[in-house]
């Protein structure tokens, strides 16, 4: 198939030989320039997203294809299939695919694509297409320099290739979590232990934390939105940009003082973010489209925030037992329960001072969501919601840092 067609913009660069069975090397394109991994084949094809699913079938069974050798290499390992060969699944017609939706998710699509061989072994991979102005709110940059070094040390689904608005990655088999897991004190202490790897990753390139410069960009950006709608331009303008602006400032001098240590943190450790396979005992972290060298304390407290679930209930939010549980897990995974008082009060401080940041990032976020998304959901609701918290939490939170401040400078 060629570049022609609705919804298929692009060819495959290099890759498109792969599609005819050769193991040519793929070669540059813009994503690549755009900071890929240099081992990971790219296509600079482009899957329309607003087609509905039927008219984009054939356009989405073409990535896996035009990026065929590394991933049916992939596959071919997987499932023990063709012993090294690509001819025989270039040979494949399109009646051996098959795809569904995985997810329709809040920023992205995701599908997956099965192929059966005539033995009738299958195998997927998912094809993962970026939804429109995703690049407002995500560094794609960013994903795709981490993306090799997560999946080195074990993380996410293997990254199989890229195209101009998506990647394909493996199928991970396993289920994906609910709040009411993510909160179990067994599976809890799992998240910390895996967070705590996690955390310990070396992403080439600077360590500056990147929360604040992300919290003042979208601040930027969610200040100067203009909407054509009566009834979100008047909810809008009650907003004070100002005062967000002032909180902002004195959220960043206090947290400054923590002197909380830097990691490269995932942001969005939420539970559709973590699947678990039961039977092997594997917990996954996906989707790190918003990791980024932050505090630990910070993605921590993101993920507290997120045990509030699909009903934003911010009241289940863990109490300092459930916190500690999780803490002990995160700073000593092989002796939990040797970790010092002093420890555990330190990042109980640190992790409820990041609580504000993570409300104010979400509440900003949402906003630039509520301009140029387009789906369907009260993003402006989201961001209401998200800053109510953050008032509520503010007292407390603040002056639990500035107490154990104080504790500290007098000894
Ligand atoms: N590689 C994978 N293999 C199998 N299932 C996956 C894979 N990646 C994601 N999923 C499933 O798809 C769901 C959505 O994935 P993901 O969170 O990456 O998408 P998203 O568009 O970024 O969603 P959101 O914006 O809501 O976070 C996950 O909760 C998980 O159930």
């Amino acid at each position: 198939m060629g570049s022609e067609g609705r919804g298929w913009n692009g060819a495959a660069a290099g890759a498109g030989d792969g599609a005819r069975g050769g193991e040519e090397k793929p070669t540059t394109t813009a994503a690549v320039a755009a900071g890929a991994p240099a081992d990971v084949p790219t296509s600079a094809a482009s899957v329309d997203i607003t087609l509905p699913l039927p008219e984009m079938t054939p356009h989405i069974m073409q990535v896996p294809l035009l990026l065929l050798p590394p991933v049916f290499r992939f596959a071919c390992a997987r499932a023990g299939l063709c012993k090294g060969s690509v001819k025989g699944w270039s040979s494949l017609d399109s009646s051996c695919f098959s795809i569904e939706t995985v997810s329709g998710g809040i920023t992205n699509l995701l599908l997956k694509v099965s192929v059966k061989e005539d033995t009738g072994n299958e195998f997927s991979v998912t094809v993962r297409l970026y939804g429109p102005n995703t690049d407002l709110v995500i560094d794609r940059k960013r994903e795709l320099q981490a993306i090799p070094y997560l999946s080195a040390a074990g993380f996410g689904a293997r990254l199989l290739g890229i195209f101009e608005n998506g990647v394909v990655q493996s199928f991970i088999n396993a289920r994906t979590l609910s709040p009411a897991d993510m909160r179990e004190p067994r599976i809890a202490a799992e998240i910390a232990k895996e967070l705590h790897r996690f955390h310990q990753v070396d992403i080439p390139g600077s360590k500056e934390p990147q929360l604040w410069n992300d919290i003042f960009k979208f601040l930027k950006k969610a200040s100067a939105l203009k909407f054509e709608d009566n009834e979100k331009r008047k909810r809008y303008e009650t907003i004070s940009f100002r005062e967000i602006q002032d909180e902002v400032k004195e959220l960043k001098d206090l947290s400054d003082l923590l002197h909380a240590p830097v990691v490269f943190a995932h942001n969005d450790l939420l539970s559709g973010n973590l699947m678990l396979n039961d039977s092997e005992g594997k917990l996954y972290f996906i989707d790190f489209e918003y990791g980024s060298y932050s505090y630990r304390g910070y993605d921590i407290a993101n993920h507290f925030n997120e045990y509030a679930g699909f009903d934003c209930d911010y009241n289940m939010y863990p109490d300092k037992d459930a916190q500690y549980h999780f803490f002990r897990n995160y700073m000593q995974p092989d002796r939990p329960s040797e970790v010092q008082a002093q420890d555990l009060e330190a990042l109980y401080v640190e992790t409820n001072t990041f609580r504000l940041a993570s409300h104010i990032y979400w509440a900003l976020w949402a906003l630039i969501q509520a301009k140029v998304s387009p789906i369907d959901f009260d993003y402006l609701g989201y961001f209401f919601l998200r800053y109510g918290e953050y008032k509520k939490q503010r007292e407390s939170c603040f002056s639990l840092a500035q107490s154990s401040l104080s504790e500290l400078r007098n000894g």
